[in-house]
């Protein structure tokens, strides 16, 4: 598992930590770390010119560090001092003594535009808003130069504990980040800034996370795995009620996710019959609608359902059972009906369909990920799984989960109805809510990243490479 702590959380961590260390301890800590990364990536450190961008806190101090250390180990290193008289001092003072030069941003284009690195050190976990001159142009000048840049704790320019990007900010070839990910490195956007994010333990005792991102071993356990006296109703049945005549093919795709999400049967109901069965043969069919369809653990109902609204309201009245609502059903389900349930409800919505839910602009979800996905979780009492190229999930309360396994080519027609279905089954099975739609996100993103393996996919042919996700995890 993958955490990231807000800042708070990270400064009450270090200060305890600080209280029992000698003076710089972690700051040395750090700027070791730091500098191991900087000599990895640069391959040979000797005579290699590696360029500095000092801000006027901590985070310039752990550069300046780092800086000394290439610096002994032969590198020509250059400071470019954005606040001189505010630098750390005493980094200041190991970064000259080591051979360091100093420069101003004035004096600094030739400089960097020979350089074979760029260590972003302008500000960490204590800046605030986007990147300010003299650092803009700077930054600019590294990246037009195609500079690698090696950003310390954060890209600067990100909000640290929400992902947002308020103006400008560094694009990073490698984050080298301290003591824990901090939840900018996990959310878009400002995860894009960060490239290759690469934590240093600096010894830190931490609480629970604000963001947690699942990995291969964590999915794996979570997995229904079925054993010798499993039946299919022990294995959960999955009701779909999804599709219309308009819309047929949502049934299908969503029905071929819950074939493949560890349920032991699939039940379907609505006008896609024909459509369904021609496909899958194995989906039990009942022409009753959701209400007395039959024995069921988990409802999916939306995908493609157009604007009809009674399965909608039949199944978030069946109170002791999950549902998943997708898309169309999101926009025909009653907020007031969700909130009344007591059993839990899963909300798949893209920012598009968030942004119709909170009543503000797609962008402005966009932008603002972390708050979008707990703001639904919070006014729909349920838990809100809210899809992007970083997928969020979220409850009310407690760490937001983040899928790190998108792929850009799942942005196909039909691959959210897969999403619904896959992810129904896994609640049928017997997952919470958050874990339901944490790990079908997961494999549905390795299944995306199958499927494509660098080519245009299909929603279909996603469906048909969740297998082969689920062997590679738990394998
Ligand atoms: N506190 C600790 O024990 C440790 C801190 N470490 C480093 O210290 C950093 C935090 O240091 P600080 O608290 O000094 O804060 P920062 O160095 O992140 O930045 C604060 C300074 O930047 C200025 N600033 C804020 N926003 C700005 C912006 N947009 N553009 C330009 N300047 C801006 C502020 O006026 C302030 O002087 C961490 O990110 C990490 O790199 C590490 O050495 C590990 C240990
Ligand atoms: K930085």
């Amino acid at each position: 598992m993958r955490t990231a702590h807000r800042v708070e959380t990270v400064r009450q961590a270090e200060q305890t930590l600080i209280s029992r260390l000698p003076d710089g301890t972690l700051m040395h800590r750090a700027a070791a770390g730091l500098a191991t990364a900087c000599a990895n990536l640069l391959g040979k450190v000797y005579a290699r010119k590696v360029v500095l961008l000092v801000g006027s806190g901590d985070n310039g101090g752990d550069t300046l560090y780092a800086g000394a250390r290439l610096s002994r180990r032969g590198a020509a290193v250059t400071a470019i001092l954005l606040t001189p008289d505010r630098t750390h001092q005493q980094a200041l003072t190991a970064f000259t003594r080591a051979g360091g030069r100093t420069t101003t941003p004035d004096n600094a284009q030739h400089t960097l535009k020979q350089a074979d690195l760029l260590i972003d050190g302008v500000v960490g976990i204590g800046g605030r808003g986007g990147l300010r001159p003299p650092a803009t142009d700077l930054i600019r000048a590294a990246e037009h130069h195609h500079v690698p840049i090696v950003a310390v704790d954060l890209p600067s320019g990100v909000d640290a504990d929400t992902g947002e990007v308020h103006g400008e900010a560094v694009h990073a070839t490698l984050t080298v980040t301290f003591g824990t990910h901090k939840p900018a490195l996990l959310i878009d956007p400002a995860r894009e800034h960060a490239g290759v994010v690469h934590l240093v333990d600096i010894g830190l005792t931490l609480p629970p996370p604000e963001a947690e991102a699942l990995q291969h071993p964590d999915v794996s356990a979570l997995l229904p795995h079925p054993g010798a006296t499993s039946d299919k109703y022990r294995r959960g049945v999955v009701g779909i009620a999804a599709g219309s005549n308009r819309y047929p093919g949502a049934a299908v795709l969503a029905v071929a996710g819950a074939l493949r999400g560890g349920a032991g049967a699939v039940r379907y109901t609505g006008p896609a019959t024909a459509e369904v069965l021609a496909r899958f043969p194995e989906t039990l069919i009942s022409d009753k609608g959701p209400k007395h369809a039959g024995r069921v653990q988990a409802w999916v109902v939306g995908p493609g359902a157009g604007d009809e609204q009674a399965p909608v309201s039949e199944v978030l009245a069946l109170d002791d059972v999950p549902v998943l609502i997708d898309a169309d059903g999101l926009r025909l389900a009653d907020p007031g009906a969700v909130r009344r349930r007591t059993a839990p409800t899963l909300l798949t919505p893209h920012a598009g369909e968030a942004a119709a839910l909170l009543g503000v602009t797609r962008e402005e979800v966009e932008s603002q990920r972390l708050w979008a996905v707990r703001e639904l979780a919070s006014r729909y009492r349920a838990t809100v799984l809210l899809k992007g190229a970083t997928t969020l999930i979220a409850d009310a309360e407690g760490p937001v989960r983040v899928n790190p396994t998108g792929t850009p080519w799942l942005a196909t027609a039909g691959s959210g109805d897969v999403l619904s279905g896959l992810t129904g089954s896994l609640l049928a099975a017997g997952l919470p809510a958050r874990d339901a739609g944490s790990v079908g996100a997961y494999l549905h993103g390795l299944a995306g990243r199958y499927a494509a393996d660098g080519a245009p996919t299909t929603a279909y042919e996603v469906a048909e490479a969740l297998p082969t996700a689920w062997r590679d995890v738990t394998g």
